[in-house]
């Protein structure tokens, strides 16, 4: 089959969202924001034309589920309403592929900027991991902001359009058990980097985005992950 047109953009990116996700937040100006056990949440504070647009890195490490595990629910349009609890509407408009997919979301407005929505195509893909020695694959999932023609900026005035790129990158530990004994979720752990950046797409107050972004991000990255292992808690362990 001919490759579908925003395939070389979704190749490009998602291998550059992989290399970003990894580096370390030792250089680059990033701050601590947020800590919640496991999980470190670090931001730049950066501007694009007077707007807002800190990029976010966090890193979390989950016990009981893998990342291939992580990353399936974070992709799959199904569930993305019952732990996304800032959006207020999701569509897939495109399917590209079984691992790549097209969203429209509306977001829930936040007082007193207009109503955002978004729409990006979404990639999941699994990366052998060479250099690791336990050589466990990392799995990605990049979320990244497209134009389509049926869905201009700003129906009819309602929404602002964001320009986002997300990444989630989770990569899975296997302790293995005694004379080998069955693998179980005690056994297993996943270390994940979420990495985002959003431009608002229109002017909104900078005190009341970065109030929304420190009370957003670790609501909605412990509120996910809390969400994947009650999914897996009782279900075989999707390596
Ligand atoms: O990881 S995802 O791909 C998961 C799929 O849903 C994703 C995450 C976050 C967003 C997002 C969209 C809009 C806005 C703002 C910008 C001005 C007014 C609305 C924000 C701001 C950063 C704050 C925020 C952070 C987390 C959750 C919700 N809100 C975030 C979009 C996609």
């Amino acid at each position: 089959a001919t490759q579908h047109r925003l395939w070389p953009e979704i190749d490009r990116i998602s291998v550059e969202q992989l290399r970003y996700a990894r580096l370390g937040v030792g250089e680059g100006g990033w701050q601590l924001f947020a800590e919640d056990g496991e999980m470190k949440m670090y931001k730049r504070e950066e501007e694009s034309n007077g707007m807002v647009v800190d990029p976010l890195k966090a890193c979390h490490v989950v016990r009981g589920v893998t990342g291939h595990e992580m990353c399936h629910y974070f992709f799959s349009p199904d569930v993305r309403m019952e732990w996304e609890t800032t959006v207020e509407q999701m569509t897939v408009i495109e399917k590209i592929a079984d691992d790549t997919l097209v969203f429209l979301q509306v977001h829930k407005r936040i007082w007193p900027a207009s109503q955002r929505d978004a729409l990006f195509w979404s990639h999941m893909r699994q990366v052998p991991d060479h250099n690791d020695r336990d050589g466990h694959d990392i799995w990605i999932v990049c979320n990244h902001s497209t134009d389509n023609s049926d869905f201009p900026q700003s129906n009819n005035g309602k929404c602002v359009r964001v320009t986002l790129t997300v990444c989630l990158v989770c990569q899975t530990f296997i302790d293995p058990p005694k004379d080998g004994a069955k693998i179980t979720r005690d056994d297993i752990t996943c270390k994940i980097t979420y990495c985002s950046v959003v431009n608002p797409g229109g002017w909104a107050p900078a005190s009341v985005l970065r109030a929304v972004y420190k009370r957003e991000y670790p609501k909605f990255l412990k509120r996910f992950t809390a969400y994947v292992i009650d999914q897996c808690k009782d279900k075989p362990i999707m390596f």
